[in-house]
């Protein structure tokens, strides 16, 4: 259903700004939102006679100043394509504005061109660094990623030198998907390896001149090569075998539809997605353990995170099936690939077929590329003709979208906030992103987060309490952790429907000050596991809540435990039995590591009864202290939070 709203917008100058190219917006303009035509890359934000803003920082994943720039009317802007970008996009590109394409730029070279550009096109391959914006001296205006990874540019870079960054992130889905199911059918059948001998024991370039003139001879030198390897390359079955999907999003849900065309019998495992989605599919949701226990194929689909990063090591490749055969599609981090040679020299995985790595492009004396079980390609997921067409228009729509002076629902650093709903909600506003980040964080189990409820307690009259930046910004912090996806204030609502996330809003009257817009902010997800069971509320649903106090965002509730712990760093949760000694013991774990603890707080039922401790840090603690921490006798359950 089309739905408009309208606020008001404080503009910003900002000292990034040069004036070469847009001039300057007024200070109050209006802004207008329509969400009626969702597909869209621009949903429909408009800076009606605008001609520069500040968009705030937000949160994590938005890294602060960013800009809106109108095109004027005299001048073209310029735009630097640094990688092969398709020509649909290059076309409407160049009825806009003038093109440069430039490719294979040394970092000097393309610092040198940034400083003449508006506007810069990239895929994964060139790395957009903080000397890059730096060497723009403000010109540069928006990034754009032909494709969804943005781990080649420095998004705090680009915020700081108020710079947008947009992003193609539906155009290449199809084709990374088409790419694991080749990648896994071909290493099921020793394509490669069996095309590389036969072309290794022939010797192609002698074959073709002997070929043309001695016709007779060749075939005798093609029996003769013995690289006709037909019993080395018997390949295994794809029908009635187990393939498990890790990471059933965007990617990992098309990849599951093609394998159950091919027989095979599919599981997935994603936390966070709702379990209806696989449902649909034909695919059951399993824990992880089960995943890669009694999976014949693993395909891996999720984002590299903190969380997902060398999900695959050591430890859980001894878990797997005897013979695995393993897919990469994702980002090579989320294998740890030394343990995967491991694995491949002893047999426990049979193949593996990569498109990702670690770093790229890999050493040349990589084992893991040399291994002879190992089939390889060069981040080729989103190389289709038609995926790079795609993209190509996506980001080309955004960047040119951006350059007008519109807010890309594909943005990546921008959320705009109305700035005089900012300066109020600001620190409200960093309170709901990171009451979001922490309860994604305490999700489990196989039903998948459907669920949301946001009360709201206020003094205020309804009317005066706007909460849709609220919404977003707790969108954002419970999807971006877990995602490849961006939120902002445009996409917030649209994202969270496309996820199946469904977000009701209460508020409750509280007779307090309405001087402070709120009194706190509870989130509830609902019907959902947790890893951490104390965090479960008497409703079962995962609870947490928290307010403002001195302009800093606090921890107020966890479950039924009333804390108070300030949420400037990360956070350990320990339910406990309430007895003497557990705080020192924490304690003194932490300051062996040096593990700075800038906060502490008990909630507990009863005196010497349950009890949980928050613990605010600033550092991240190591694997080996937080298993010390769980190995207190005391301490029944814990988790750690990152914010
Ligand atoms: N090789 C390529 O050229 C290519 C092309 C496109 C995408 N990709 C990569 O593929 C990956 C998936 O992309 P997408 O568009 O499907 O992203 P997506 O955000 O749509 O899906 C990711 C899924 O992973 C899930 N997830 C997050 N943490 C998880 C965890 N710990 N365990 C299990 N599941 C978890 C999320 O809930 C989500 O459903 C990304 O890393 C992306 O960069 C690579
Ligand atoms: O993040 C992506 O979109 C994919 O990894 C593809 O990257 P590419 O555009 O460099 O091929």
């Amino acid at each position: 259903m089309a739905s408009s709203v309208t606020a008001a917008l404080t503009l910003i100058r900002s000292p990034a700004m040069t004036t070469n190219f847009p001039s300057i917006l007024p200070i109050s303009s209006s802004v207008s939102l329509s969400t009626s035509r969702p597909p869209s890359p621009f949903l429909g934000l408009r800076v009606a006679g605008a001609r520069e803003a500040t968009i705030s920082d937000l949160g994590r994943k938005s890294h602060g100043q960013g800009l809106l720039v109108v095109a004027s009317a005299s001048s073209r802007p310029f735009v630097l394509v640094a990688e092969k970008l398709g020509e649909a996009g290059l076309s409407l590109l160049r009825d806009f504005a003038e093109v440069d394409c430039s490719y294979n730029l040394s970092p000097e070279e393309l610092r040198a061109k940034v400083a003449q550009s508006d506007a810069l096109i990239v895929r994964s391959g060139t790395k957009v660094t903080r000397e890059v914006f730096q060497a723009s001296k403000g010109r540069l205006k928006v990034v754009g990623r032909a494709g969804v990874g943005i781990d080649n540019v420095d998004l705090q870079a680009a915020t700081e030198n108020g710079c947008l960054v947009v992003n193609a992130p539906t155009a290449n889905t199809i084709a990374a998907a088409e790419h694991g199911i080749a990648l896994l059918s071909g290493m099921a059948r020793n394509i490669a390896q069996a095309d590389a001998s036969m072309k290794a024991g022939i010797g192609m370039p002698i074959l073709v001149y002997v070929y043309a003139f001695w016709n007779l001879l060749a075939v005798n030198m093609y029996a003769a090569g013995s690289k006709w390897l037909r019993n080395k390359y018997v390949g295994t079955s794809l029908v009635g075998k187990t393939l498990a999907v890790l990471g059933f999003g965007k990617v990992g849900s098309e990849v599951a539809r093609r394998a159950k065309g091919l027989g095979m019998h599919v599981i997935a495992h994603d936390p966070y997605t709702p379990a209806e989605k696989a449902h649909a599919l034909g695919v059951e949701l399993v824990p992880f353990d089960k995943a890669i226990s009694v999976a014949d194929f693993i395909s891996l689909h999720m984002p590299l995170t903190p969380t997902t990063a060398k999900v695959l090591n050591d430890e859980t490749f001894a878990k797997m099936k005897k013979g695995v055969r393993i897919i990469n599609v994702a980002r090579g981090g989320v294998i740890d690939e030394d343990a995967l040679v491991r694995a491949l020299d002893n047999g426990t995985v049979a193949q593996a077929a990569l498109d990702v790595f670690t770093a790229e492009p890999p050493p040349k004396d990589s084992k893991l590329v040399l291994h002879e079980n190992v089939t390889v390609t060069p981040h080729l997921g989103a190389s289709t003709v038609e995926a790079q067409e795609g993209v190509a228009v996506e980001v080309a729509e955004a960047v040119i979208g951006a350059l007008k002076g519109e807010l890309a629902a594909t943005a990546v650093n921008a959320p705009m906030v109305p700035s005089e709903v900012i300066s109020e909600l600001a620190p409200y506003v960093i309170l709901a992103e990171r009451l979001g980040r922490l309860i994604v964080q305490l999700v489990a189990g196989q039903s998948g987060i459907k669920g949301v409820k946001v009360v709201y307690r206020s003094a205020r009259n309804p009317d005066d309490l706007d909460t849709r930046i609220l919404r977003a910004m707790i969108t954002k912090g419970i999807i971006e952790p877990i995602s490849s996806l961006f939120v902002n204030i445009v996409n917030a609502d649209y994202t969270a429907k496309q996820r199946g996330l469904r977000i009701s809003e209460e508020r409750v009257f509280v007779d307090s000050c309405t001087e402070t817009p709120l009194d706190s902010i509870q989130i509830h997800l609902t019907n959902v596991g947790s890893k951490f069971a104390s965090a479960l509320s008497d409703s079962g649903d995962i609870t947490l809540a928290g307010r403002v106090k001195d302009g800093v965002p606090h921890l107020t509730l966890v479950g039924s435990f009333s804390i108070d712990v300030s949420l400037e760093g990360n956070v350990i949760l320990c339910r406990n039995v309430d007895q003497p000694g557990n705080i020192g013991k924490v304690g003194k774990i932490l300051g062996e590591e040096n593990v700075n603890i800038n906060f502490m707080s008990v909630g507990r039922t009863a005196p010497k009864e349950l009890a949980i401790m928050a613990i605010g840090v600033d550092e991240e603690p190591g694997k080996g202290t937080l298993k010390k921490i769980g190995e207190i006798q005391a301490i029944e359950e814990f988790v750690f939070l990152k914010i």
